[in-house]
């Protein structure tokens, strides 16, 4: 196999980051450096996904790489110094202390930078990765296709429809003890492996199960259909007839079967959302422009983003549909007419309680036929949100923001929330992943100060304002928002907080994929945070979470643990397999 000679390396040290020689080539002025104690097996995009995953980074400050298989070393070429300053400085601060046996070394021989391969952003490795899917989805057999149709949209939108509500709940509450199960089977494996220690705090139960699972909030029963008030609707066709249809995905995305069918008997969503489907589907159908299709990335039409709220009876909807060349000038200005009228018009509002308050479209190029927030939005009539109640609290909801979908179940959790958390004026909440600020907002009454923080500006403007909008029964003054990433916002807030000597209560409702592992080091290590509230859609991940938060105390994890002292489960997604898991967390001292 061929490979590429070590090179004449100078090491660099760590603990003199400030003495660093820096080996810029003056002929070519290029900047390289060499890795050492890279996985063989590795080539370069393995090592690329490699930092990025486990260093959660969103692109890498590098301009190339080489590294070849069979190789325990990889060379960076940085586009200036700057970058190769950046670089040196992550490395030393986040990637070495967890791969000591990686070094950094300098490179004292010219290279040819033209046998270095780009490293792309993670955008871009998204985009490729998406396009190798659709590549291989061309060779799909009739058979195939026949097989995955006889799936139904609702068998897989709501695989529980056709079970009582009942057996619907006792079949969440074993999947919660299952998922306890596991963080019991990982702490052996671990204790095994790893060298953990059997936290001091853990309960000898014959469940193993770290805590107890005390109870599954249910949803009222008026409340059991047409409870969601966000529905994304994907505009496709049909297979069946191959008509145009807003509706819910069918078949398989992996071998490239997208198909689309009819949203009526899908029992989470509202008539009046069907209705709005039915509506844009009139409005593609008289068009004859054709929706977006993922194969050819080519089509105009992709999605209809409904919300409504069942207090206030108004609704948001965005249409979203391909940024590119996909319409002409006047074809745009017709089509955003006619959904004015059909949305608008007044003869539309007198047939229905409820009020179309924010109209938009959003153009978006996503190869996935989604959409984002820094996509382009206009807006067509109203403003650019709408308006949902939670107890008394009103609470502005722009497009892009998450609110709560169930708000019946919703607040039976924020009143658990607020039991557990026994928040009086001496307490600071941190309301981690704050969204439009729900959370914090309606547990500020009692306390001395709110501080809330979520990645999406959008939803931080709305938490302002929500704030605002609620000011005859909450002190503004109490309330702080900010827009960033929780993992570099947070260190630095839990320390201001500490410094005033209050007692702090955290509140973590993270996305799917659980916390950042900075976010949960700065909860561990937080003086004053000895309850904490961790909610979650995604029991597996939060599991893997409770680790860092609760395995016994180590040199790596120097501050002493949580204490888990009961889950609760809440049924935020009726007919769903889906349930949110609530683990109310106190610090255990020895
Ligand atoms: C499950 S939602 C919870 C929202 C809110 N607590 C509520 O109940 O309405 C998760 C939130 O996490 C935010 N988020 C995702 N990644 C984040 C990050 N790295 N830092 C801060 N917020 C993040 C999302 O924008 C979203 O608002």
């Amino acid at each position: 196999m061929e490979s590429i000679q070590q090179p004449e390396v100078i090491q660099i040290k760590p603990e003199e980051p400030n003495q660093i020689v820096q080996s810029e080539s003056k002929h070519f002025k290029e900047y390289y450096l060499c890795l050492t104690g890279a996985q063989p097996h590795m080539i370069e995009k393995d090592l690329v996904k490699f930092f990025m995953k486990n260093f959660n980074l969103e692109d890498l400050p590098l301009k190339g790489i080489m590294k070849k298989r069979g190789n325990n070393f990889a060379f960076f070429l940085f586009q200036d110094q700057e970058q190769m300053t950046k670089f040196k400085e992550l490395f030393l601060c986040e990637i070495m202390p967890k791969m000591p046996k990686m070094r950094l070394k300098e490179v004292s021989k010219k290279m040819n930078a033209r046998e270095f391969r780009p490293v792309k952003d993670r955008e871009e490795m998204k985009e490729e990765s998406e396009r190798k899917k659709e590549k291989q989805m061309q060779n799909v057999t009739k058979e195939e296709i026949e097989e995955e149709m006889k799936i139904s949209v609702e068998d897989r939108v709501t695989p529980y429809h056709n079970l009582e509500y009942k057996d619907q709940i006792k079949k969440k509450e074993q999947q919660l003890i299952d998922v306890l199960r596991s963080f019991d089977e990982q702490l052996k494996k671990d204790i095994k492996k790893n060298n953990e220690v059997k936290p001091k705090w853990y309960p000898e139960t014959e469940q193993n199960i770290p805590c107890p699972l005390s109870e599954i909030i249910e949803c009222d029963e008026d409340y059991i259909n047409e409870y969601r008030n966000k529905v994304e609707f994907t505009v496709g066709r049909r297979y069946e007839d191959n008509e145009i249809c807003v509706g819910f995905n069918k078949g398989n995305m992996n071998k490239g079967i997208l198909y689309v069918d009819y949203p009526d008997t899908i029992k989470p969503i509202s008539k009046n959302s069907i209705r709005a489907a039915k509506q844009l589907e009139k409005i593609i159908k008289e068009s004859q422009i054709e929706p977006y299709d993922r194969k050819s990335n080519q089509g105009y039409w992709r999605i209809l983003l409904y919300r409504e709220s069942k207090k206030t009876k108004q609704v948001l909807i965005c249409v979203v549909v391909s940024q590119e060349n996909q319409v002409n000038e006047e074809q745009q200005l017709e089509i955003e007419q006619k959904l004015k009228t059909e949305f608008l018009s007044s003869s539309e509002s007198s047939q229905n309680e409820y009020k179309t308050v924010s109209l938009s479209m959003i153009f978006s190029n996503e190869i996935s036929g989604g959409y984002k927030e820094t996509d382009r939005v206009k807006l067509l009539g109203g403003q650019d949100y709408y308006e949902e109640k939670l107890f008394d609290f009103n609470f502005r909801v722009s497009p892009f923001a998450f609110f709560q979908v169930n708000t019946n179940v919703f607040e039976k959790m924020l009143r658990l929330i607020e039991y557990f958390t026994q928040i009086n004026e001496n307490t600071v909440v941190l309301d981690i992943c704050c969204g439009t600020g729900a959370i914090g907002i309606c547990l500020s009454q009692k306390a001395r100060k709110v501080i809330g923080v979520d990645i999406v500006e959008s939803a931080i403007e709305n938490a302002k304002a929500n704030v605002q909008l609620n000011k005859d029964v909450i002190n503004p003054d109490k309330c702080e928002y900010y827009a960033g990433r929780a993992e570099e916002v947070l260190p630095n807030l839990v320390k201001d907080q500490q410094a005033l000597g209050l007692q702090i209560i955290g509140i973590v409702d993270p996305p799917r994929s659980g916390l950042h592992k900075d976010v949960l080091k700065a909860l561990r290590t937080c003086k004053g945070l000895d309850r904490l509230v961790y909610v979650s859609c995604n029991p597996q991940s939060q599991m893997k979470d409770l680790q860092c938060l609760c395995y016994e105390t180590s040199k790596k994890r120097k501050a002493p643990p949580f204490k888990p002292l009961q889950c609760i489960g809440a049924d935020l997604f009726p007919h769903t397999n889906h349930i949110e898991s609530i683990v109310l967390l106190e610090r255990f001292y020895d």
